[in-house]
């Protein structure tokens, strides 16, 4: 049986993010799942998401990497650990420290971890590395969206 990602597993309504949204038919489509602990995304960049100098990844795709892994674990941890289904979490604040420069056309391995859980509050810390090597680390404070949020 295939694994199903985190992101394949959001309701419909919550499912159009560019980043990771199953939805999306012009977006990235990312793919988050349980690696023990740890939560992990793996992503390829194409060249045409080149920063300064080709061959090498710009900054804003690699926050967004870790932003849309963040939330996915985010929302698995609320899964696995309180056992209930959770809505969709939105990114409160994100940082991220630049290591080293992210080749494009190297499969990059985002990791997540669960620094804290705190009501509809997530804190999950994130690395981005290619081949071994840290290009970025960071954490994200994610909050889940009350389900009558979209009601108004
Ligand atoms: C986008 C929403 C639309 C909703 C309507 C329709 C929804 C339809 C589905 C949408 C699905 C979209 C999925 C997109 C996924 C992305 O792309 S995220 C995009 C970027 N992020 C955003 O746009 C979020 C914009 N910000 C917000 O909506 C609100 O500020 C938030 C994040 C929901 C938090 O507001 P809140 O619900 O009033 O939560 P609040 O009680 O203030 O804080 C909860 C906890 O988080 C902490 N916290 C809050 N902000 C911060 C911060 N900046 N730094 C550190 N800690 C913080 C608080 O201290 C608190 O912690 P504790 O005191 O409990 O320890």
């Amino acid at each position: 049986m295939t694994e199903l990602a985190f992101q394949d597993q959001y309701a419909d309504e919550y499912a159009h993010c560019y980043g990771c949204g199953r939805l999306n038919e012009d977006g990235m489509k990312l793919k988050s799942y349980w690696d023990g602990e740890e939560t992990v995304c793996r992503f390829t960049a194409d060249p045409k998401f080149s920063g300064g100098y080709p061959g090498f990844l710009y900054g804003g795709m690699i926050a967004s990497l870790m932003d849309c892994h963040g939330a996915a674990t985010a929302w698995a941890a609320k899964a696995r650990t309180v056992q209930q289904e959770a809505t969709r979490f939105v990114t409160a604040s994100l940082k991220v420290d630049f290591r080293a420069p992210a080749p494009t056309n190297v499969e990059l391995e985002v990791r997540g971890k669960i620094n804290e859980i705190k009501g509809r509050k997530v804190v999950v810390d994130l690395t981005l590395s290619a081949a071994g090597k840290l290009c970025a680390e960071g954490s994200a404070v994610m909050v889940e969206i009350p389900i009558n949020r979209q009601e108004g």
